[in-house]
């Protein structure tokens, strides 16, 4: 069967379902970035499907993290570290507060790895000054005992899968395939997942599981929970549900490609709202931040360089964008 858009876009509609199945031919990958497209230009929010991640791999890591945030406090504890850098988090910070929103603390705790995280202390050394969350060595807990390897196997193949969506991106930008490849050869993406605890206390007013923001970052590339709800969109005035399918991933523009794109694609707000009351189930989700290189410049690029993005960036390079956001969720 020929791919064209039609066939790739299994669902219409702000949030589409993409399916990427044919993107290993021309005519596939053509009609893919067309999809891709019309959707970055309007929501920023796509689902993917056919992406070619393993089930067996998505699914062994929710299961050994879930397993990791299940162990009592003074086990996750022990490899707590400060805010924003790689390791465990009661407190996963108030994302509203990236926007100068001011909220309660989000119902959220987090675990983060970054793929710099396994370099070579001196290869670290060199990707930016201390404050700089990819500058710092993973840390992993002891259980599950298979964490670190299956951390590892997941942001490699999703680090691939998201250098494949920049080039899928490129195209439907009618770049070349490879635009924004030397803006990622040694990005210092994170895995950091969100792990929201049952609510058996009501929350304070105006707190949420995580409060409205937009991603900051290339793309994020998520996994949520199939059949537990709360992330939300918004649509002009309307937050609109994101509702997840078995093995899919959720994959959303971060502000660093509105603003490359001179505001012709879009960052999206979003948040993930509590549930009901007496509904007392966790929710774990898993995004793939695929941030660019620290020392790439965020100006608009070239043919998109007339940006009315370009007011929301007061900041000069990734890591200076980066830094500042990360300190401000964590004030
Ligand atoms: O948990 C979710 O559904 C989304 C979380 C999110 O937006 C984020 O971590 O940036
Ligand atoms: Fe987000």
């Amino acid at each position: 069967m020929g791919s064209d858009e039609s066939t790739v876009t299994v669902a219409d509609g702000f949030v589409p379902v993409i399916d990427l199945s044919s993107r290993d031919t021309a005519r596939g990958r053509a009609a893919i970035a067309k999809a891709i497209g019309n959707a970055c230009s309007s929501s920023g929010f796509f689902i993917i499907v056919g992406h070619g991640v393993p089930r067996e791999l998505i699914d062994r890591m929710f299961d050994r993290t879930n397993s990791f945030f299940k162990l009592p406090e003074e086990e996750k504890d022990l490899i707590a570290n400060r805010p924003g850098v790689s390791g465990y988090r009661r407190a996963g910070g108030t994302l509203a507060r990236s926007l100068d929103l001011q909220t309660p603390p989000d119902l959220c705790e987090t675990f983060a790895a970054h793929v710099t995280g396994e370099l070579s202390d001196q290869e670290r050394g060199q990707l930016g000054d201390e404050w700089a969350s990819w500058t710092h060595k993973n840390i992993w807990p002891e259980n599950p005992p298979d964490f670190r390897s299956t951390w590892q196997e997941y942001m490699r193949v999703v680090g691939d899968l998201c250098a494949d969506l920049m080039r899928l991106m490129a195209l439907a930008l009618e770049l070349d395939e490879d635009f924004f490849e030397d803006k990622h050869d040694h990005h210092g993406s994170s895995v950091a997942v969100n792990y929201y605890p049952p609510q058996i206390e009501p929350p304070l007013p105006g707190q949420l599981r995580r409060g409205p923001h937009t991603d900051f970052g290339s793309v994020t590339v998520l996994h949520m929970e199939d059949d537990r709800k709360g992330l939300q969109v918004l649509q002009g005035t309307e937050w609109r549900d994101v509702s997840a399918i078995p093995g899919s991933f959720v994959v959303n523009l971060g502000d660093l490609m509105a603003l490359w794109t001179g505001g012709r694609w879009v960052s999206t707000m979003h948040r993930v709202v509590n549930p009901e009351r007496g509904d007392t189930t966790s929710r774990l989700t898993m995004p793939y931040f695929y941030l660019p290189n620290y020392d790439a410049s965020i100006e608009p690029m070239q043919p998109f360089s007339e940006s009315s993005a370009v007011d929301r960036f007061d900041t000069v390079t990734v890591s200076e964008w980066v830094s500042r956001k990360v300190q401000k969720i964590f004030s």
